[in-house]
């Protein structure tokens, strides 16, 4: 790879019609030496072409670079000069003089054309083309609607557009509908002055196989427009025209700067290239791997010999730059090439699945905001769930509050109707006493006017012998016949023989059991004259109170006659005539006074408690109860006060006789008759036995 020095073409224009139109070089076209008659400095150039040299013979001197550029290697081709001095002329001409730019274009396709059709190397070619303007240091895409861009320092193209094409008339098209966006404008010193630098790049990618190899070659020729260089002298610009020019100057002095760097560079020298956008676009063309021409542009009016002067001076210096154009051919052996159609089909597929990813990360998107739709929903009725559950807490609560309230008024009511019961029972405890009370003052009544009748009737009292055959007798077992049985005149009502021991007479004189042997005379409040149920029959009773502890004394059986006889001494002398004369006989005393005489014979029985009880409704109550498959008659007899149950009796000895269901086996005698009284009032009539068992709750 030997290095080159960049090829120097000088073009001068023809002279303007201008009043000095004197030259200020003289030219050796041989030795290709332009000389400056100002100073008679020589400059030797690659080449020279004088005021009449036609576009053809320039270009046709530049060929080979194109020629070079079709077979692989970079090219550059660009015109230098101030401005007005023919580089737009050279490098672009006119729709009839064709400059640089145009037959390039279209030398490359005949050229690729031609060896498409005839080589058979399957060659194949490939051209894109981009255009570029460098105005006020700033870079725009002529072909992408003149957009600003930036250039990338390694890859210059990468982001221009870059725009393929097919023929050299579509190039030019493509190429002129971009350059009408160059800016341009007329100054004193050219009507179409150009105040940008346009670069134009050609791509070329051609390939062909050999000995199954593909080899791929890719070269650029950029072709360059600059800007020309002006002195204000000469100008006579505006404002923005002077802005412009000077960024043009700026833009030309640091290409000329670069180019002194690299032909004479100081050790480790970094070329500037940087310093500028034009610098960073030329950077292959000078000092790299490019063929490169820069045809300098010459007008030679002595006028702008200062102009010439520095442009020449620009040539000279370029000229010394090397470059090293190195072809740029790629081989691919076939299995590489398999190789990479086989990545480029999984890139393909892989982009295939990218956008199929792409479209499942859509749909997972949807699902994901669906999901959160419906989170955000199951939240707000859980919240709702909440709140229902609080209320219905607090509901619950106030319920369990009422309810409580509830069983305190219940139970405040179920108080208050067992008050309003026990007072009820009360009253009619009360009702019944009261009524108890009127029968027994009734009862006292009749037996007061008893006692007045028989205080009349004795008044002839007459003394009697006890009848041995009474006495001996069992109570249970055979002298019922000969007991009286209480009729309405001689026997008190069943209430007085219910009365409380309490409520019994009081003795005033005698006590019972006394062993004198005089007769004991007893008043009437010492005794009482009643009735025992016994056997199912009422027996008169002749009843002595002790007088301290109103328990009764003695009890006396009516006898035969008019006396009566000790009920228990009868039982306890059973067989023996001693008991004969333990008797009694109601009877008068001295003073008239009702009272009760006593026999003579000492007295030695027990004294027994009140024999019987009489209890009228609803003192008692008659029950049908079950037990098990029996059913069983239940007399429950209750105490008078709280109605509470006193003693449960059993039916047993017939349909109104009732045994004790507690102590029947310890007592026999504890038995209730159901029966009526001596007037005919239905009744209870309990045993006369000590009833000792456990009173029962109900
Ligand atoms: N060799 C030439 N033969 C005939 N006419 C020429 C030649 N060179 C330049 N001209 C004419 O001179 C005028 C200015 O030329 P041109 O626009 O190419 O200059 P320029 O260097 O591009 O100027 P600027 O830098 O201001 O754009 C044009 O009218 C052009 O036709």
């Amino acid at each position: 790879m030997a290095q080159e020095n960049v090829n120097v073409v000088a073009r001068i224009r023809p002279l303007s019609n201008e009043t000095n139109d004197e030259t200020c070089i003289k030219i050796d076209p041989v030795s290709s030496v332009i000389t400056l008659t100002t100073n008679e400095k020589q400059f030797h150039m690659d080449k020279i072409f004088e005021q009449n040299a036609p576009q053809e013979e320039i270009f046709e001197y530049i060929q080979p670079i194109i020629a070079a550029v079709i077979n692989g290697i970079h090219g550059t081709i660009f015109a230098y000069g101030q401005t007005g001095s023919g580089k737009t002329h050279t490098m672009i001409g006119s729709d009839e003089n064709h400059g640089i730019i145009p037959r390039s274009i279209e030398m490359i396709f005949i050229a690729l054309n031609e060896q498409s059709k005839n080589r058979k190397d399957n060659f194949k070619f490939k051209i894109s083309c981009t255009v570029l303007q460098i105005y006020c240091e700033k870079t725009y895409d002529l072909l992408n609607g003149n957009e600003k861009i930036e250039i990338h320092s390694r890859d210059i193209l990468k982001n221009a557009k870059e725009v393929e094409v097919k023929s050299s008339n579509e190039c030019m098209k493509i190429l002129k509908c971009g350059l009408e966006k160059r800016k341009v404008s007329g100054t004193l010193m050219n009507e179409t002055s150009s105040r940008s630098h346009a670069i134009l790049t050609l791509t070329l990618k051609t390939e062909y196989f050999k000995e199954n190899k593909k080899h791929e070659r890719i070269s650029r020729l950029n072709m360059v427009d600059l800007a020309g260089s002006e002195n204000r002298n000469h100008t006579n610009n505006n404002k923005t025209q002077n802005f412009e020019g000077a960024n043009i100057n700026k833009s030309l002095s640091t290409l000329g700067q670069v180019i002194r760097e690299i032909i004479n560079p100081f050790p480790n020298q970094v070329i500037s290239y940087r310093s500028s956008k034009l610098t960073m676009i030329l950077r292959d063309s000078l000092g790299g791997n490019s063929k490169t021409t820069v045809i300098v542009n010459i007008h030679s009016n002595s006028k702008y010999a200062t102009e010439t002067k520095s442009t020449l001076n620009f040539a000279v210096n370029v000229k010394n730059v090397k470059n090293t154009a190195i072809l740029q051919e790629f081989i691919t052996s076939k299995e590489t090439l398999t190789l990479k159609a086989e990545v480029q089909r999984l890139g393909g597929e892989i982009d295939k699945l990218k956008t199929e990813l792409g479209k499942e990360k859509e749909i997972n998107q949807t699902v994901v905001e669906k999901v959160v739709q419906l989170q955000r929903i199951v939240d707000e009725k859980d919240n709702k769930i909440n709140t229902l559950e609080n209320e219905t807490f607090e509901l619950e609560e106030d319920k369990n509050k009422l309810e409580l309230e509830l069983k305190k008024a219940n139970e405040k009511q179920k108080k208050c109707e067992v008050e309003i019961a026990e007072m009820k029972q009360m009253i009619n405890g009360l009702q019944n006493e009261n009524k108890q009370m009127k029968e027994k003052v009734q009862a006292l009544e009749i037996i007061n006017g008893q006692m007045k009748n028989q205080r009349d009737a004795d008044d002839n009292y007459e003394q009697f012998n006890i009848d041995s055959d009474c006495i001996s007798g069992d109570i249970n077992c055979g002298d019922e016949n000969e007991v009286p049985v209480p009729t309405d005149e001689s026997v008190p009502s069943g209430k007085e023989s219910d009365s409380k021991e309490k409520e019994m007479p009081v003795p005033m004189q005698a006590s019972p059991g006394s062993t004198t042997n005089q007769s004991n005379i007893m008043n009437v409040k010492n005794y009482r004259l009643g009735t025992e149920y016994i056997h199912g029959s009422w027996v008169k009773h002749l009843y002595i109170f002790d007088s301290d502890d109103k328990t009764m004394c003695y009890i006396y059986t009516k006898g035969s006659k008019n006396y009566f006889v000790c009920n228990k001494c009868k039982q306890i002398n059973k067989g023996k005539q001693t008991a004969q004369t333990v008797s009694a006989t109601i009877a008068s005393n001295e003073n008239g006074e009702e009272c009760v005489k006593l026999g003579e014979i000492e007295h030695v029985c027990q004294r027994q408690k009140f024999p019987q009880t009489i209890i009228y409704k609803p003192d008692y109550k008659l029950n049908k109860e079950k037990y098990g498959n029996k059913v069983d008659w239940r007399l429950h007899v209750f105490d008078s006060n709280d109605k509470k149950l006193y003693y449960n009796y059993k039916l047993c000895y017939g349909d109104k006789t009732f045994q004790c269901f507690s102590c029947k086996r310890k007592n026999f005698f504890v038995i209730a008759h159901l029966t009526t009284d001596e007037n005919g009032k239905e009744c209870c009539v309990l045993s006369a036995q000590k009833h000792q068992c456990k009173i029962q709750k109900l």
